[in-house]
């Protein structure tokens, strides 16, 4: 085999669209970590990919729920929940080659924000518990990314996706470095458009206005972004809580409002209505929530600062409380 080894590692919604753009762009040596029915369909029908604009179905020649018998992988676009990550550690480290790259394709703060800070600090509690992220993967194996991409499994072996992809990659520390750019290249070659980040702190911040409000209040109401845009009351709870998110993010240092208004993410976000967020997926499914990297963190971050956030503080436990009890 020539090229990197990629591992696709938690084809869910979007993890499928990746494994089945790079799967139909002949990029040799993609292999698939999934798991339950969707593995099954997978391997017996191959994976199908469906939008507004086209539709079509792939062969998965390696797809499994167990990556120890996969070999050494350059490559691993790490597309599992927020609190499916730590239990993973172990098999993503044991699945990384000793020079190879995970990339978090992920919502909200991610567990390897501290990496390469000026300001120091090490694990993040509320993402990476017992440090086994931080300890077995490491965070100088770790590229950010941020999805500009809605998507669905809406049945076995099938994912939808809304128009208008977007994936940024970028290092921790801001640099340009050969590995993000490959993926960056990578990416595109398999018709993703992707850019490549110098600030992915920052980027992950602007999709976090889109994520903080929408996605609990999506998972709270189970309307679509189009139906709580559309509502005044909910609209102004969405903008109160990008607000804080965007006071939180100043007081780290991150001026969002060069960047965007909330009321411009409001929009991108009520215009993407295809597919549901993907909050509200977990909750329908029963699944654990990505409140902590939403949320949770958010408000950690501003408790540390002594940023006032009285909407998050009311948000924030109900939304636990609905964590807790789709958990047991
Ligand atoms: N969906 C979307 O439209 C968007 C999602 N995002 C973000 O992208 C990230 C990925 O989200 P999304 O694709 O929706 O998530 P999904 O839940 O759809 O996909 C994750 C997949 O990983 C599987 N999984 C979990 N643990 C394991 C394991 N140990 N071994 C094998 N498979 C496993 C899950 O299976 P199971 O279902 O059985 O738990 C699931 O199929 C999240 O951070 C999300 O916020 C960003 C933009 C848009
Ligand atoms: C695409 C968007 C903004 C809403 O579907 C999202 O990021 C999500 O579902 O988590």
């Amino acid at each position: 085999m020539t090229g990197p080894r990629i591992c696709i590692f938690g084809a869910g919604a979007v993890g499928s669209h990746v494994a089945a753009r790079l799967l139909r762009a002949g990029i040799p040596g993609v292999a698939v970590v999934a798991r339950g029915p969707h593995l099954a369909a997978m391997r017996e029908r191959g994976l199908t990919f469906r939008s507004s604009r086209e539709e079509f179905r792939v062969a998965v020649p390696v797809a499994t729920d167990d990556p120890s018998i996969l070999p050494p992988q350059d490559i691993v676009v790490v597309t599992l929940k927020a609190p499916a990550l730590p239990p993973a550690a172990g098999a993503l480290a044991r699945l990384l080659a000793p020079d190879g790259v995970a990339v978090f394709l992920l919502n909200g703060i991610p567990w390897w924000w501290n990496y390469g800070l000026r300001e120091g600090g090490g694990p993040l509690p509320l993402l990476d518990p017992d440090a086994a992220l931080w300890r077995q993967v490491g965070p100088a194996r770790a590229l950010g990314g941020v999805v500009m991409s809605p998507n669905e499994i809406v049945e076995p072996g099938v994912v939808i996706h809304g128009a208008h992809s977007r994936f940024t990659i970028g290092e921790p520390d801001g640099g340009d470095s050969p590995r993000a750019r490959g993926l960056v290249e990578l990416f595109t070659a398999a018709g993703m458009p992707a850019l490549l980040s110098t600030d992915i702190r920052t980027d992950i911040w602007l999709k976090l206005l889109v994520n903080a409000p929408g996605n609990p209040l999506a998972a709270l109401t189970r309307l679509s972004a189009k139906d709580r845009a559309a509502d005044p009351e909910l609209a102004e709870l969405g903008r109160r809580i990008a607000g804080e998110v965007a006071d939180t993010a100043r007081a780290l240092g991150y001026d969002l409002t060069q960047h965007v208004d909330a009321d411009d993410t409001m929009r991108w976000a009520a215009t993407r209505s295809e597919t549901r967020p993907s909050m509200l997926q977990d909750v329908l499914h029963g699944r654990a929530t990505e409140i902590e990297c939403l949320l949770g963190q958010v408000q950690a971050f501003a408790r540390e600062r002594s940023v006032p956030t009285p909407v998050i503080d009311i948000v924030l436990p109900i939304l636990r409380g609905l964590d807790r009890s789709l958990r047991r």
